[in-house]
């Protein structure tokens, strides 16, 4: 069994992060589908616990009750008709599946199954404490106390979250019913979140149940496209390696040294950016997921310290639009909610009760306040379709100016430069694109009758263009490509 490595053209995914199955069935259509994005990563869609204190913290999602598809995103018809709607709009649906623990929170879930956490007990799935991976635990407390020892962080509890023993054959089975009936509704692939707590060797024998995706939408023969959260700076022994062979694993050095690029730190500046890829131990681009900031690390915890995210939106967006004009791994965009870093607890925009806002109101309108749309800034939507058009194009005639100016191209297809010095970027610069006036992209407009108007970048006879890109201004990036071209 091997997933299918090659990715669609459009293949960007972006992560709607706690949004509602309603919304995301309006952005598929009004947004997502015309822009061009492949996909569509969704908050996972189980019965998860209802946490009290803090009040119904983004978390809760990641605390699973059951296999029910009822969470504060909404229930099975609405999951079933975001699933349908986006597959029409061309907007592929990922799943984030939580299949390493259950909740650690006791009572009613989001669906009004119970659960017993201290018993172990599920009535929901079922599940019961000979479902669990105590008995395969060492540790003294039956927590992960080493992650230097990689028994426990397969089968001991992260943060006392009962741990599933996803090495018994009753797990796998309730395991792979809930990703085959996701399956039959239309799905392209699932998140394996925390992949790093479970042993490769078992997620195989998992996958090995799973269902070829619905023909009628995928074609014949389809995998599930399966992409693995492992968070792997270098420093533990469990590698994003040790996945690859099982699918996409998430490269999240990546994200770390983009940030620092851009933010100057460590040392580092844009022109190191010329090696972003498997030069500067990432894994191979066939084999990486990759992203600025997740849920997780936006939140200040986990990897990286300095990691991009909205809050810094000038230098966010210059990141985004690197990304997306850089050719190695699969990229994924980030979609937030607003939140204060004293309160990362905090969960989506809501009413007292705890239930979710619209993200949109309006069926074209943009989204409403509380919720960030990354995914709907000019600096990053406009890249999707450079994106698109240079497909696999390798990366020519990179430029810069030993710091933190730079430009290249993608062959004949698309050229971008960047200025982050603090002083204007000023200089002929070779291409491979074909002499002509293009319209930069990120300040210029393509009509519905796909007429463009804006900012005219001349490549002259020689394919050379003449750059001038100030420091003070907001948008320090031009980018054209070929379906730019007067
Ligand atoms: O901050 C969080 C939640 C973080 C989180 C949630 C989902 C993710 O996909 C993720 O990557 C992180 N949770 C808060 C609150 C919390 C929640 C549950 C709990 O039993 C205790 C506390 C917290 O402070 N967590 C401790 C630090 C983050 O430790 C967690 C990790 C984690 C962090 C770093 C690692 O290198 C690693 O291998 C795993 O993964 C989770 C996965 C989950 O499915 C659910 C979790 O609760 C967690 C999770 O707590
Ligand atoms: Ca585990």
């Amino acid at each position: 069994f091997m997933i299918k490595k090659g990715t669609p053209k459009k293949d960007v995914i972006v992560h709607l992060f706690e949004w509602k199955w309603t919304d995301i069935a309006n952005e598929c259509e009004n947004f997502l589908g015309p822009k061009g994005y492949g996909g569509v990563q969704v908050s996972p869609p189980n019965e998860h616990a209802l946490v009290e204190d803090p009040f119904r913290p983004w978390w809760q999602r990641y605390q699973p009750v059951s296999y029910k598809l009822t969470s504060r995103s909404g229930n099975e018809d609405k999951f079933k008709d975001m699933v349908e709607k986006c597959n029409a709009a061309g907007v592929r649906i990922y799943v984030d599946a939580v299949i390493n623990h259950m909740s650690a929170t006791g009572g009613k879930g989001s669906g009004g199954s119970v659960s017993d956490p201290a018993n172990k007990n599920y009535p929901g799935v079922p599940y019961t404490s000979k479902d669990f991976n105590d008995k395969n635990c060492q540790s003294p407390s039956g927590g992960i106390e080493n992650y230097n020892d990689t028994n426990q962080v397969r089968n001991c509890k992260l943060v006392g979250l009962p741990d599933l023993d996803t090495g018994s054959e009753y797990v796998r089975e309730k395991i792979a019913n809930y990703m085959n009936k996701l399956i039959d509704f239309g799905v392209a692939g699932f998140r394996i979140d925390a992949s790093k707590h479970m042993w490769p060797s078992d997620l195989i024998e998992i996958y090995e149940k799973l269902k070829n995706l619905d023909k009628i939408i995928f074609g014949a023969n389809k995998k599930p496209f399966i992409f693995h959260e492992v968070i792997d700076l270098g420093k533990e022994p469990i590698e994003n390696t040790q996945y690859t062979h099982l699918g996409r694993v998430t490269e999240f050095k990546y994200g770390m040294y983009l940030s620092q690029a851009v933010l100057k730190k460590n040392g580092q500046k844009m022109s190191d950016l010329k090696n972003l890829r498997e030069q500067k131990n990432l894994i191979a681009a066939g084999d990486s997921l990759v992203f600025i900031d997740n849920h997780d690390n936006q939140r200040g915890h986990g990897a990286g310290g300095d990691i991009l995210t909205y809050k810094k939106s000038r230098d966010y967006k210059m990141a985004n639009a690197f990304m997306l004009a850089w050719p190695y791994g699969l990229p994924k965009i980030m979609s937030s909610y607003d939140f204060p870093l004293s309160d990362d607890a905090r969960g989506p925009p809501s009413d007292s009760d705890g239930n979710t806002k619209p993200a949109l109101t309006k069926p074209d309108g943009d989204c409403e306040k509380g919720w960030i749309c990354e995914h709907r800034w000019e600096e990053i939507y406009k890249m999707i379709e450079l994106r698109s058009i240079a497909e696999d194009s390798e990366v020519t005639n990179w430029w810069d100016n030993g710091g933190n100016q730079i430009a290249f191209s993608r062959k004949e297809k698309a050229f971008i430069a960047i200025n982050n010095e603090d002083f204007a970027m000023d200089a002929t610069i070779q291409t491979d694109l074909e002499m002509g006036d293009y319209i930069d992209v990120i300040s210029g407009y393509k009509d519905s009758s796909g007429k463009w108007t804006g900012k005219i970048i001349t490549v002259k006879a020689d394919k050379t263009v003449d750059i001038y890109i100030p420091s003070y201004i907001d948008n320090r990036i031009i980018a054209i490509h070929s379906g730019s071209k007067l």
